[in-house]
């Protein structure tokens, strides 16, 4: 299915209102793949911004033009004020980058990682010393900073990345998925600190998640993206809250015929924006716990047999799946398979 429609939603005051952050119709292609389709967005200084999408939605892309690692096709975009192509130098030494991979030294200790860091930006030797110390405090690395980075745990690992972004003291961080591969608990410890990073730093951070519940909790604003567009913008609570009533999830025992739910939902005239998957049916009513029985009866009277019923208040995902047309789960294996 093809997507609907795009939008963007206003929300409440942010902390400043200067962009630390404008892309316009920014476009990429690698071949016969076009990786950005007219990318647009604005962050403002001091918030955090997520771009959400799944798998291949051109998340990586966009980064790596904000950050000067590769060049738009057209389009233009500008961090701190600063063009991202033109200004190509000083915006390398006005922003932190943590990338994916990890970019620490894996035979040097944490502290010996942060002091070549602050060395690298020609921060002065007494200054590297105290910002090493801040930054091992703040991400509680004290304990293990003359220990060898390799045997840090994974959690650990990724903290020593974000610190070694932030030895120079940037005025915008970029973090390329920073929870991938973390466990639960690591996880909450890196959403608590980029929070407070924000907040004690005045920093701008631009973070790409692929997980909807990342950008819900920390993001004030998130631009979804979806195949090299933005096809949603605004604050988590006002995408959400521009979907009336609530959603409803079934997952069905077998595959669905063809056609049929659709035309049995359409019938009961109270059920709206129906999409029917291998073997899950998503729509959006009203009243959620008043449409149940009617919605189970609709699907057994043509034969479809139902395993579990969710009803729930509308998510990211409910956002993502008006807006792309697909659910984000089902855009995720797309690209991957
Ligand atoms: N160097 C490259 N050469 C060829 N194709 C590329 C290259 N980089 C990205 N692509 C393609 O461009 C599209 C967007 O990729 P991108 O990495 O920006 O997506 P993403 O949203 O970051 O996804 P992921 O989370 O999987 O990294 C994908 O189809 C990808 O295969």
């Amino acid at each position: 299915m093809s997507r609907t429609t795009s939008a963007t939603v206003p929300s409440g005051p942010s902390r400043s209102t200067a962009p630390a952050i404008e892309a316009r119709k920014l476009t990429k292609t690698y071949g016969e793949v076009k990786a950005l389709d007219g990318v647009s967005f604005t962050a403002q200084a001091g918030t955090i911004f997520a771009l959400l999408g799944p798998n291949g939605a051109g998340k990586s892309t966009t980064f790596k033009i904000l950050t000067t690692l590769t060049r738009p096709d057209s389009g233009t975009a500008t961090v701190a004020g600063l063009d991202v192509v033109r200004q190509a130098d000083q915006v390398r030494t006005t922003i932190g980058c943590v990338a994916q991979k990890p970019q620490f030294d894996p035979d040097a200790t944490g502290r010996e990682n942060l002091h070549l860091q602050g060395r690298l930006y020609g921060v002065s030797r007494a200054e590297t010393r105290a910002r090493a110390q801040e930054l091992l405090d703040r991400f509680g690395l004290t304990k293990a900073a003359d220990r060898v980075a390799r045997t840090y745990s994974g959690g650990m690992q990724r903290k020593l990345d974000v610190a070694l972004g932030l030895m120079h003291r940037p005025r915008v961080l970029f973090l390329d998925e920073p929870t991938t591969g973390l466990d639960p608990e690591a996880r909450a410890e890196m959403w608590k600190e980029i929070t407070h990073l924000v907040a004690d730093e005045g920093l701008t951070i631009l973070l790409t998640t692929h997980y909807l519940d990342e950008a819900d909790q920390l993001a004030s604003q998130v631009a979804i993206v979806d195949r090299g567009r933005v096809v949603a913008q605004g604050s988590p609570e006002a995408l959400k809250s521009q979907l009336r009533g609530d959603a409803i999830h079934i997952e069905l025992t077998h595959p669905p015929l063809n056609g049929e739910i659709h035309r049995a939902l359409d019938r009961l005239g109270t059920v709206r924006e129906v999409t029917v998957d291998a073997t899950t049916v998503r729509a959006r009513v009203d009243d959620g716990a008043r449409a149940v029985p009617a919605v189970l009866a609709a699907l057994e009277s043509v034969g479809v047999g139902v395993a579990s019923v969710t009803v729930s208040r509308p998510s990211l995902d409910d956002v993502y799946l008006r807006y792309a047309g697909r659910a984000f789960a089902q855009a995720d294996t797309e690209v991957t398979a």
